[in-house]
This record gives structure tokens, C-alpha cells and sequence, in this order.
């Protein structure tokens, strides 16, 4: 399946995504990040996949979620009649679960089911065992309950059967994850758990602020984002998947299935611009316990509890989404200094004071610490925001944000009546304006640059009218955007982060990427900021045309291919989706 074949369906802890074949082949329990039980998305379906479709037909007729939910319904069109199958993953009590009810709409429609579980990520083939009528899957420390309402025969380690559905039957499969030493989970009420996923999605949304022309695209952003919440802590993951490639067949494979304090602070904002306050108090709530300690060792990204330790390995045994290996885990970037993370926290914390949120004495002493980190480091190269595996270098963004972390200190110091050395911190932003005026732009070419000295350009620098360190109609911004539009975007309009031609090589890797989907929601923003609202709007209809049949993102488009490349659905592309739908209007 291509990547923008899948859909999500998630309970807020973990998530799954689902085929147009109806082959759920991505999915690990219990947590966003535990190892997949269904990994078929990096290899085949020998590494689990549980697949429902009708006889004789590849992929389902048509899909589409259940109004502003995450439940997913796919039809299945046949000559003798339709069936339905739903998808969704009931909102967590105790137990993780999936459940799939196969629904007979007109005629008479022959199903089929065939389930292969794969621990560990497609390595660990379950023992299979038959109890109380349903099946039991035991390896390691995993252990899954599947309840069918058809005999599953087993045979070549997986379980297979076929079945007929008339008009009007309902037939719910009901998957169930608990550790294998606990007790069997309890039996739920498969029909009862949909109509309850269902209002809560829909009460969720209703509780958001959300109108206007771009209302649907929005709304499905938001439900995109709150499911890759994890809601017992209040963090957010950046995507749901590890390792879909940003380069076909390439090397670009990583594991985002963590909480990055950039994009988990961009996602804060974009909730709280929709009104969800409750979800900006837990993010704040998760930031104090996670990054708790010395500013020093903050991190750029943790697990979704606030785990540190976040070791990058290989899955040596999966081939990989499309042959792109390594599959990975982990992620080495958490130990990179980004220096722009300083500045996303810093305003996300500023924001939510300014959206409603009552200011918070642990919340100011954190920001203090990170200003007092900021004004001896803050001159350090770093791996900036689009964490560079090459050397650190002084990347203009990173300092632009720099600058964003004293500016809102200020404005949070002057709205909360906090004490502080306001006069020194005025003085540092100065400074730090003075200095990315200077080095950080190329007055020849009227353009900010990737860094210091360098003629290289980059898509973060868009970001500079949005975060306020020069209004959208001064020249050297205007300049920027011309020199991006020229330089940095691809024939059919959409923009790069930067280039990856072998004289850069910034990046340190070899192969090359696709349009960085968040880069070009920038440029729209940036366009509609600057009043240019017929070409914001044109670019902006173009990107949301890049969106899947049920309205998902993931992190680049390959314009070649016309494909979504990258992890899915993606945080990071969801975000500015919304933003620049606000800057629009
Ligand atoms: O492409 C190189 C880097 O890609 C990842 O980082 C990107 O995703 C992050 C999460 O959305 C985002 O915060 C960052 O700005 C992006 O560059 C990956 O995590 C890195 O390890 C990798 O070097």
C-alpha cells in the first residue's frame, strides 16, 4: 500500500493504521511506542497484519471516517451486495483494543478475515491457543485475545476463515492487549464501545471554536492531533509510525514516535487557538515533570512519559517500507542541542498564559532557567530544527528563536508582573537581533540565510514574520520569501526545507528528500500575512489537495512521484495546516 492508502484510528495511547485493502498493518500496544504486533507497513504481512475484505475485490470501495470522529468505516461494493467494515479503537478504560464490525448493508457479501500476529515488531510468532471459544496469542510479554463471531481456522502460523454477511447482520471482532501474566481482560460490549467512542470524539470537537471556509480540513487536523495524544501524561507524539521513508528506498527512515518539545509547543498552540484549554494544561503539566532538573540537560525530545533514554537501534530482520532500510527505533536526535526548542517552549508557555491558562509559578521558575542557559549558550552552533546528522553549525532559525524566548519572557514578565532582569534580557534581545540582521542575512541577495556566512537558504527562515522578529512587510522579509519561492521550491510549487544537492550536504546524509509539507504551509501563512491572500489561498487549496481521501498528512510530498513520503499522519504538517487556515481566514 502506498502511505496515503492508510488510515488512523486511535484511543489515545496507541494507534493503528488501516489499509484501503483493509489490512490493519500497523499497530503497537500498549503504547504509541511498545513494539508493533502488526509491522506489515516496514515488510510484509508475514510481520503481522489483520486483514477483513470481501471475496474477489483488492481494496475497499470507498471509506471515509464517521462525521467528526475517528472511527472509520470502509464499503465494500460487490456484484451479490455491500458490506461495511468499522474500524475504530475503543476509547482506553483498561485494555487496549481493536474492534472491527463487519456490517451487511444490501444483498448478500462473502467476508473474510486472516490475522497473523507478530510480536516484537513482525519477529515473535505467538503460540496459539483456544479458550472459552476465543483465540489467544502468548509471546514474551505480550498476550492478545481475539473474540470472533466466525470459526478462525488456523493453518501456516495464521488464522483464516470465510463468512457471509446478509443485509442488516453486525459482526464485531474485538482485539484485546494485556500483558501475558495479568488475567484475560473482561468482555466488552463491542456495539455499546462504538456509540461511546463516537460521542466522545464528537463532543470533543464540539467543544472547539472551529468555522469558517477551511472548517472540515481544520476539524480533521485537530482529530488528528488529539489521537496522537497520549492522554494518561499529556504528551504528544510527532507521528504515529517509525521509519516511512522521506526518500523511497532511501536512508531517511526515523522513529517519531516520541514527544519533541518543538512540535509537541507548535501542536499546544494550535489546540489552544481552537479553544481546547484542557489539552494546553496537560502539555504544560507533562513539559514541568518531563524536562524537571537542570536546564542544561533538557532534551529536544523524550518519550511520551518523559523518558530520556530514547537509544537509536536498527530491526535488522524487517525489509522496510518499499526496501527502505534501516527500519529504526529510537531516535539519536534527543541528544542534540537545538537551540530553537528554547524559544518554542518559552512562547508555547507564553501562549497559554495569553489563551486563558493561569500562570504558574513552576511554569515561570522553568522559563527563568531556560533564560538563564540562554544568555551563556545561546551563541553555541547547534544541530538546529531540522536536526542535522552533519556538523553543528550557527543556524539563523535557531537564533531567530533565541530571540523569540527573550521577547516572550519580556511579554510574560509585563503581563504576569514577574520580577527578573528584564533590562539585561531587553539588552540580549537587541543583541541577538543585531547579530542575525547582520550575519544571518545576505544583503546582495535581500535574503536571510541557513547560516552565518553561508549562501545556502532555508525554509525556517519563513517562520520570521510568524514569530514577530520583523513585520511581514519589511524588504529583507520580502526578500526572503522571493529568494524561497526562486530557489527552494520544487516546478509544482511546494517548498524544501532546504537543499539537498551534494554541495550542501547539510543534513549529512546521502539521497534526497521531498517538499517539506510544514515549509509550505509556512509560505502560505507567510502570504496571508503579508496580504497576498489570492496566492496564500492557492498555494493552501493545492497542499490540502496533497491530503489523503480521509484528509491525512504525512511529513513531505515526493512531487515526482506524487506521493506522501515520510512518517504518517504527521504532527508537524497537521500544525501549520491549521495555522495557515487561520492566517487565511
Ligand atoms: O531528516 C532528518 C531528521 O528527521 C527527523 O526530524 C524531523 O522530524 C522532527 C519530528 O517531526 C522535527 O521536529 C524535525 O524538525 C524534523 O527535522 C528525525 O527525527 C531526525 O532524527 C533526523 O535527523
Amino acid at each position: 500500500m502506498r502511505i496515503e492508502d492508510y488510515a488512523l484510528i486511535g484511543d489515545m495511547q496507541s494507534a493503528a493504521l488501516v489499509g484501503r485493502d483493509g489490512s490493519v498493518d500497523w499497530l503497537c500496544l500498549p503504547r504509541f511506542d511498545s513494539p508493533a504486533c502488526f509491522a506489515a507497513l516496514l515488510g510484509n504481512q508475514r510481520h503481522g497484519a489483520w486483514r477483513v475484505w470481501a471475496s474477489g475485490m483488492e481494496t475497499a470501495s470507498s471509506r471515509r471516517y464517521w462525521g467528526d470522529t475517528l472511527v472509520l468505516e470502509s464499503t465494500w461494493d460487490t456484484p451479490t451486495g455491500t458490506a461495511r467494515v468499522i474500524d475504530f479503537m475503543p476509547v482506553r478504560h483498561e485494555h487496549p483494543r481493536l474492534v472491527r464490525v463487519v456490517e451487511g448493508v444490501a444483498g448478500s457479501v462473502e467476508m473474510n478475515c486472516e490475522i497473523r500476529i507478530r510480536f516484537d515488531y513482525g519477529r515473535i510468532v505467538p503460540w496459539m491457543r483456544r479458550r472459552d471459544g476465543s483465540l489467544q496469542a502468548v509471546g514474551g510479554p505480550d498476550s492478545v485475545w481475539i473474540h470472533s463471531p466466525v470459526h478462525l481456522h488456523g493453518s501456516d502460523y495464521r488464522h483464516k476463515g470465510t463468512f457471509r454477511v446478509e443485509a442488516g447482520d453486525k459482526l464485531p471482532f474485538v482485539f484485546s492487549w494485556h500483558p501475558s501474566h495479568a488475567p484475560a481482560p473482561p468482555m466488552i460490549d463491542p456495539l455499546d464501545e462504538l456509540d461511546y467512542t463516537r460521542e466522545i470524539w464528537e463532543d470533543w470537537v464540539s467543544t472547539g471554536t472551529h468555522t469558517g471556509q477551511w472548517r472540515d480540513a481544520v476539524v480533521r487536523s485537530m482529530i488528528t492531533l488529539k489521537g496522537l495524544t497520549y492522554a494518561p501524561t499529556g504528551g504528544i507524539v510527532a507521528a504515529a509510525t517509525t521509519s516511512l521513508p522521506e526518500d523511497l528506498g532511501g536512508v531517511r527512515n526515523w522513529d517519531y514516535r516520541f514527544c519533541w518539545l518543538r512540535d509537541a509547543s507548535m501542536t499546544l498552540d494550535a489546540l489552544l487557538t481552537s479553544g481546547y484549554i484542557e489539552e494546553a494544561k496537560a502539555w504544560r503539566e507533562w513539559l514541568l515533570r518531563a524536562i524537571a532538573g537542570r536546564p542544561q540537560d533538557l532534551q529536544i525530545m523524550y518519550g511520551v512519559a518523559g523518558e530520556r533514554r530514547l537509544p537509536e537501534m536498527t530491526l535488522d530482520w524487517l525489509p522496510g517500507y518499499e526496501n527502505s532500510l534501516p527500519a529504526r527505533i529510537g531516535n539519536s536526535a534527543a541528544n542534540q542541542l537545538q537551540l530553537d526548542v528554547y524559544g518554542e517552549v518559552v512562547n508555547s508557555l507564553y501562549q497559554a498564559g495569553q489563551g486563558g491558562l493561569h500562570p504558574d509559578d513552576h511554569a515561570w521558575k522553568l522559563t527563568r532557567k531556560m533564560m538563564d542557559f540562554l544568555e551563556t549558550g545561546w551563541q553555541q552552533p547547534d544541530e538546529g530544527l531540522w536536526e542535522v546528522r552533519g556538523p553543528r553549525r550557527q543556524f539563523t532559525h535557531s537564533k531567530v528563536m533565541v530571540w523569540v524566548a527573550c521577547d516572550r519572557v519580556i511579554r510574560t514578565m509585563e503581563a504576569q508582573r514577574r520580577s527578573g532582569p528584564i533590562d539585561r534580557w531587553k539588552a540580549l534581545r537587541e543583541e541577538i537581533h543585531k547579530e542575525v540582521c547582520e550575519k544571518g542575512y545576505d544583503p546582495e541577495r535581500n535574503t536571510f540565510t541557513q547560516s552565518y556566512g553561508s549562501q545556502e537558504l532555508d525554509a525556517a527562515t519563513l517562520l520570521i514574520p510568524t514569530m514577530g522578529f520583523l513585520p511581514p512587510d519589511d524588504h529583507r522579509v520580502i526578500g526572503t520569501i522571493n529568494a524561497i519561492e526562486r530557489e527552494l521550491t520544487t516546478p509544482e510549487g511546494f517548498v524544501l526545507r532546504y537543499s539537498t544537492s551534494e554541495h550542501n550536504a547539510v543534513d549529512g546524509l546521502p539521497g534526497r528528500e521531498g517538499a517539506f509539507l510544514a515549509c509550505s504551509f509556512w509560505l502560505a501563512e507567510a502570504k496571508a500575512r503579508m496580504g497576498l491572500r489570492k496566492e496564500a489561498c492557492d498555494l493552501f487549496r493545492r497542499l490540502l489537495d496533497l491530503r489523503n481521501d480521509v484528509g491525512l498528512l504525512s511529513e513531505e510530498y515526493d512531487p515526482v512521484q506524487g506521493r506522501l513520503v515520510g512518517n504518517f499522519p504527521q504532527a508537524f504538517s497537521h500544525v501549520p495546516l491549521i495555522h495557515a487556515a487561520q492566517a487565511i481566514g
